[in-house]
């Protein structure tokens, strides 16, 4: 592959063919990256913090044209990109005033003659690995942190949506970033990867992707002991309990459920709901998913986009049909707009019930606009089948009792949990997952320290 060619997954049209960097060009750019670190890391916090903010004014002002962009390659509705980009310019508004809340401390010695100070420092040159499904903000929790810490940054976005990152990129050399301190790459995976993992010069990988793929990447990192950050695959339940305020709980699921057309990591996969009050929810849920329209994410009116591409598609179908052959019964939708040829691929919202735990899709990730109802009984049920899964990223719950609620959130393995609330992110809390659904977190106080290690000082006076 020399050119990376990016469709519009809404109609399949190509909408740039841009030539991807060599494998010299990639280590030419992690060596200035290196080199640039030795100047970056000497900069003071406020300085780097101004930079941020001079990021952040100018994709304020360049809003509706990354907006834009990201429905075009990505195809998520244009309300739903706008959304995206503020929320990517908040991690980066963020982490400008964190950057000057990274506090050492002195610890008290043991004998008079001694003092001793511990301090903060960026850990060196970041390789970053970025998905599709939030072309924008999923760079910029990692860029801006990194930077805001002292690490110089390299981006690899997803084939799939590289010209947000581009243009984000080119926004930050705007601002006043120096070239080598914040830069992008664009090739294959694997080819990144191999060189990211083999590379003593990048100290550090933050990867947001998938799990089997994370894997892979700290495997070959164990060889040079980096630092690690990794946001995987989720498997999001949603317990509805009996005393659930059920107009809510639609609402927030429908919310959680369809941004992005299901394609976001906290998606819920799975709908528990308790038995007396099934027939009651599946109809509420059924008259709003009804309402969801489907189409061109560039339609202001469309509210659920395509689905990425045929890969996504193909998966989606696949555990559609294992499900219906198993004895899953369709309420609303299974039906699909798509076109092989012009390559674009649409789902309309599903709903299944009489869903069973053998099915395909109450394992993996579906990463797709549908809902599979599972009944219980008993609350410690539903807990049990929320965690019976290797991932452990976002759950959610419903239920107007207090002491319900901590008892249910108390039962969770996951990393975030929502109660009563279908939108739990912010670049003000920290974000990943348990398990196989990663390690370390991005967003709030905790997001900064995985870019800082500790140097401790003992002088003797
Ligand atoms: N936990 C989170 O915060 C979070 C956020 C968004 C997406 N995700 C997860 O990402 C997945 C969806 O994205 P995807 O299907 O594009 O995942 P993916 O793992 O296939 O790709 C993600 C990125 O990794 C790159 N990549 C692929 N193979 C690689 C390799 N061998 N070495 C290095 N890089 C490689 C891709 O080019 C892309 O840039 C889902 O599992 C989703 O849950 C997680
Ligand atoms: O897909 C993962 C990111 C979604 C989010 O940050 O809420």
């Amino acid at each position: 592959m020399t050119n990376c060619i990016v469709k519009n997954p809404a109609t399949g049209a190509v909408l740039a063919e841009i030539p991807i960097d060599s494998v010299e060009a990639i280590k030419v750019k992690i060596a200035e990256g290196a080199e640039a670190f030795k100047s970056w890391k000497k900069t003071s916090a406020h300085e780097r913090a101004a930079l941020l903010m001079a990021w952040s004014a100018l994709i304020k002002k360049n809003r509706q044209q990354l907006g834009e962009l990201i429905t075009a390659e990505n195809g998520k509705p244009i309300k739903e990109a706008l959304g995206e980009v503020d929320y990517a310019v908040s991690y980066i508004d963020w982490y400008a005033e964190e950057a000057k809340r990274m506090y050492g401390r002195t610890i008290p010695a043991h004998v008079p003659n001694k003092r001793i100070i511990v301090t903060r420092e960026a850990i060196g040159l970041v390789g970053a690995i970025t998905p599709w499904n939030f072309p924008a903000a999923m760079m910029t929790r990692k860029a801006a942190p990194a930077l805001a810490a002292g690490c110089t940054f390299i981006v690899k976005p997803a084939e799939e949506t590289p010209l947000t990152t581009i243009r984000l990129i080119e926004l930050a050399h705007e601002a006043g970033f120096p070239t080598a301190v914040v830069q992008s790459i664009l090739a294959d995976g694997p080819t990144v990867g191999e060189i990211f993992t083999s590379s003593p010069e990048v100290r550090k990988i933050t990867f947001t992707g998938s799990t089997p793929v994370g894997k892979w990447l700290m495997e070959r990192s164990a060889q040079s002991v980096k630092h690690m950050t990794m946001e995987l695959g989720g498997h999001a339940p949603i317990i509805i309990a009996e005393d659930a305020d059920l107009d809510l709980a639609v609402e927030q699921t429908v919310i959680a459920k369809f941004r992005n057309a299901g394609q976001t990591c906290v998606s819920p996969n799975r709908l528990l709901v308790h038995a007396n009050i099934a027939d009651t929810f599946v109809e509420k849920l059924t008259k709003r998913v009804d309402l969801l329209r489907v189409g061109n994410g560039m339609d202001n009116h469309n509210e659920v986009g395509p689905i990425i591409n045929k890969k996504g598609f193909d998966k989606i179908v696949n555990q559609l049909n294992d499900a219906v052959e198993k004895g899953a019964k369709v309420v609303i939708g299974n039906e699909f707009d798509f076109d092989e040829g012009a390559d674009y691929y649409f789902v309309q919202p599903t709903i299944l019930t009489d869903v069973t735990a053998d099915m395909k899709m109450m394992q993996e990730e579906t990463f797709g606009p549908v809902i599979p109802i599972v009944t219980f009984t008993s609350i410690d049920e539903a807990i049990d089948v929320a965690n019976n899964t290797p991932y452990g990223l976002a759950a959610y719950f419903f239920t107007e009792s207090y002491k319900m609620g901590n008892y249910i959130a108390e039962g969770l393995h996951f990393g975030i949990l929502g109660w009563n609330d279908g939108a739990p992110s912010g670049a003000h809390v920290p974000f990943g997952g348990m398990k196989e659904s990663g390690i370390g977190r991005e967003g709030g106080s905790e997001g900064i320290e995985p870019y800082l290690e500790t140097k401790y000082l003992s002088m003797t006076i």
